[in-house]
């Protein structure tokens, strides 16, 4: 048996494979240590392998779906290799032969099509790479709907486009580092043909100008998906053609530092009102890559603006959207013969609803309606065969399982309406043939039922037997403790009928359901474009629901190098703010001409990340085609975004903050353009003082002068407000804060001019520090200032009395402090100190 699952393993080396006994799947060896692992689950030993006790572990197949659906999420490939014969007829071999298995499935995180498996708003893209000379070749599918994009990037920009498809499996060629597949499967000339035909066409022309080495990727994908099928076919659309020009570039840092799509806090969180899977997928997708090309973002500003204005037609659309399944998904499940009738069932209300929507719109667009209507309307049009058939055919709400039939509606299928009555007319004559059979035998407690293992009988008490024993037109079949079972010629012909009539029902169901799978496969192209179509919908109306909810702007978009924001805000501060009953204070931000670059400085807490990122999101939701959080907006194209906000945890990567600090800011000082937004904040904080402010300062004067590019640029170091006489493009701005009875108070308002200091004592003193640290940092600080005007620093501390001379009053216990006491700085956010800082103040004014 050994040998038998050697030989498995071997087709499916980098998968656990997981082995069918009985009513078991195992793994054994690596593969069972890696699982027990994974599952939690008890590694096991059994019998010897090569003179070593074999590991091994398993998991019951009734529960098998949840095991597996765990090891993928934990990014494993699970292969399954099922019994493909009887033990009995591998007995006929000779008692020694072993059953014989073979792969049935293998499941990768990239190639799943199980519902219960994925994320409904989410794409799951499969990514393949092919480095070649001086451009690496990209191919990504999500067979879930069958979308395949192809594309290239320069080796420089790899890691971003990475981050922008953020694929749940990556594939390359031996030696490039991702899950690894043979080179020879890479062959462009190879993987063109084989799209083609899978697409049934004689070339890729039709569909554009594909780059060779995105083909040679293809190759690859096309590859792995047809050894994890097993033979099963999958839904693949015509190849698109994604050109990196198009989008915004963000590298990964950005997207993290600005949240705009996981978790939460993100973004796309705060601003998605989409109400089907397919629109919550297309604008996580749209948020993901905001574009550059300023006729595809009017477009779909063009749509959002008709949604927006028009409360009664954006409700009608959304409620009609509301009611159309996820038909995209649906199809990838019936393409890889997975599909179940509710599959079908999806298919049918996600048409219905594109005809009535396509009705809805029409009607709507007698008064005007944006030009980019047009695509989307016509490709809500449903594939009338298949709609008419699947309307016909199929009951209301079929069954998940086709096995007990019940799917083929009334009235659509004449011979299976006969047999149908058919069965209903025997299970009639059988209750008929029940009050006969008690008048015959007297035997009033005579029942006939039915039983999965011996089908229809005529039950009756022990005690009441005598009169069916004597009577020889009953054959007895069984005596249990409490009851006798019979049956009669008549049962028996009348059960035999039920059978037949319902085997043939449900091979007549079994022929229309394959027609319908072979009728939505055929309009596997139409079905695509209603679901894309009703996607974009969703997406434009969401977006208008959301610009008319929120009181969001339509942004202007320019070709220049503007960016003017009036009364800009942030999202999603804004509706964490709104909850707790407060305010967000609207701010402007003006990039252009004498203030391209702007200074930020201000107090902790007083709201410098909030307005730096609040802007980009701005540019992010502009180019993305969203209205945007302010009362006015113009931005000149923005070609990358880098935001370096926020100290990002790399400490699981082995880099200290201030390494990850500098290599990101290298990123940005070798990628930006003058075309590019960019936002840094506190750069140089993570080292020591005077190395931070040197950095800091020419940092900023590169971006100014070499760069040219608009930028937020958010400080603690004052004294770069110094450059302001040097750099003609750089403006002074700070968040403003005012001392009021002893305390500081944020203002959160963007105001003219540095600020006076960096109130670190201020926002320490809020945060409880004891007065006699304040008085002595206070101290040391005093003489640090005066120390910058002529000695160095180390003069300037060196006849500072030392610590322990000063006096210090032994701290009283109070609640306070003992509440202080239990904190612990790093493990808080700025959101938990500052809620902390409130519950402080309450304490101190208890
Ligand atoms: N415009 C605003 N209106 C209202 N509240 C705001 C505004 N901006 C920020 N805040 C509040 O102030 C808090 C702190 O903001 P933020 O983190 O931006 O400050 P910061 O100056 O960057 O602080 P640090 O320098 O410590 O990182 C936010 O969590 C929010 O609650």
């Amino acid at each position: 048996m050994m040998q038998q699952y050697l030989a498995l393993k071997a087709e499916v080396p980098s998968a656990l494979l997981l082995f069918r006994m009985g009513d078991f799947y195992e793994l054994f060896l690596t593969d069972a240590g890696v699982a027990a692992a994974a599952l939690d689950i008890a590694l096991t030993h059994r019998g010897e392998h090569l003179g070593q006790p074999l590991p091994m572990c398993g998991v019951p197949v009734h529960a098998h779906e949840a095991y597996v659906a765990r090891l993928v999420k934990a990014g494993h490939a699970v292969a399954i290799a099922e019994q493909t014969e009887d033990p009995a007829e591998a007995k006929k071999r000779g008692s020694k032969s072993i059953v014989n298995r073979a792969i049935v499935r293998v499941i990768t995180p990239g190639t799943l099509t199980e519902e219960r498996l994925l994320d409904g708003r989410r794409a799951n893209w499969l990514l393949s790479l092919f480095p070649s000379t001086d451009e690496v070749g990209l191919a990504w599918a999500d067979i879930s709907t069958g979308d395949l994009w192809l594309g290239t990037a320069r080796p420089s920009a790899l890691a971003d486009e990475i981050a922008r498809i953020a694929p749940a499996e990556v594939l390359a060629p031996e030696g490039a580092g991702y899950a690894e597949l043979p080179r020879a499967a890479f062959d462009s000339a190879a993987a063109e043909k084989r799209l083609a035909a899978r697409l049934g066409v004689s070339t890729l022309a039709g569909f554009g100008q594909f780059p060779r080495a995105a083909l040679a990727a293809a190759g690859g994908l096309l590859t792995h998906i047809e050894m994890t099928a097993r033979g099963q076919a999958v839904l693949l659309k015509p190849p698109r053609l994604h050109l990196p020009g198009r989008v915004m570039a963000i590298d990964g840092a950005t997207r993290r530092s600005l949240e705009l799509t996981d978790g939460p806090t993100s973004l796309l969180s705060a601003i998605d009102l989409t109400v089907t899977a397919g629109g919550g997928r297309l604008l996580a997708a749209e948020l993901a890559a905001p574009l550059a090309d300023l006729p595809a973002i009017e477009d779909r500003l063009d749509l959002v603006q008709w949604f927006a204005a028009d409360s009664g037609l954006r409700d009608e659309a959304r409620a009609l959207l509301k009611g159309a399944p996820d038909a995209a998904r649906a199809l990838g499940r019936i393409a890889a013969g997975r599909g179940s009738p509710r599959d079908l069932a999806a298919l049918r209300d996600g048409l219905v609803a594109a005809q009535r929507l396509g009705g809805l719109l029409d009607s709507a667009s007698a008064g005007g309606a944006p030009p980019a209507l047009d695509p989307l309307r016509h490709g809500l049009q449903p594939p009338a065969d298949l709609l008419a058939l699947l309307e016909a055919a199929l009951v209301e709400s079929p069954p998940l399982q086709p096995n007990d039939g019940g799917v083929i509606a009334h009235g659509y299928d004449a011979a299976l309406d006969e047999l149908r009555l058919l069965a209903a007319d025997s299970r009639a004559a059988i209750a008929a043939l029940e009050g006969d059979l008690r008048a015959r035998t007297g035997v009033q407690t005579l029942r006939v039922k039915h039983n999965n293992v011996i089908g229809y009988h005529v039950e009756v008490a022990p005690k009441a037997a005598d009169p069916l024993m004597a009577d020889p037109s009953f054959f007895h079949r069984q005596t249990l403790g409490n009851a006798m079972r019979f049956d009669t010629e008549a049962l028996r012909g009348l059960a035999s009928r039920i059978a037949q009539a319902q085997a043939h029902a449900l091979a007549a169901e079994a022929a229309h359901l394959e027609t319908m799978r072979e009728g939505a496969l055929a309009a596997a192209t139409q079905i695509g474009r209603v679901a894309d179509s009703l996607a974009a919908l969703d997406r434009a109306s969401a977006l208008g629901e959301l610009a008319a909810r929120e009181g969001l702007v339509r942004p202007r978009l320019t070709q220049g190098m503007d960016f003017h924001i009036a009364a800009g805000r942030h999202p999603v501060v804004e509706a964490a703010l709104r909850r707790k009953g407060e305010a967000f204070v609207p701010n402007d931000c003006a990039l252009e001409g004498a203030a391209r670059v702007w200074l930020v400085t201000g107090p902790n807490m007083g709201g410098k990340s909030t307005f730096l990122r609040q802007n980009a999101l701005i540019a992010v939701l502009a180019q993305a085609g969203s209205f945007v959080p302010a009362a006015e907006a113009t931005i000149g194209l923005v070609d990358r975004l880098y935001s370096r906000v926020g100290a990002s945890d790399s400490l699981a990567e082995g880099r200290s903050t201030f390494m990850v600090e500098m290599v990101e800011t290298a990123a940005i000082l070798n990628g930006a353009t003058d075309r590019s937004l960019l936002l840094l904040d506190e750069v140089g904080r993570g080292t020591a003082t005077w190395d931070g402010l040197a950095l800091a300062w020419a940092i900023l004067e590169s971006i100014h002068d070499r760069i040219g590019a608009r930028a937020l640029f958010a400080s603690h170091y004052h004294e770069l407000a110094a450059l302001k006489s040097r750099l003609d493009g750089l403006a002074l701005r700070t968040m403003k804060a005012r001392q009021w009875q002893g305390d500081l108070v944020f203002l959160h308002e963007v105001g003219e001019g540095a600020a006076p200091g960096s109130f670190g004592l201020d926002v320490a003193r809020l945060a409880g520090v004891p007065a006699d640290v304040l008085a002595r940092a206070g101290e040391i600080l005093l003489r640090l200032e005066q120390g910058d005007a002529g000695r160095g620093a180390k003069e300037a501390l060196s006849d500072l009395p030392l610590f322990a001379a000063a006096p210090a009053a032994p701290p009283p216990a109070d609640a306070l402090r003992a509440r202080l006491a239990d904190i612990l700085p790093d493990s808080l956010t700025p959101r938990a100190a500052l809620d902390l800082l409130y519950e402080l103040k309450a304490l101190a004014d208890d």
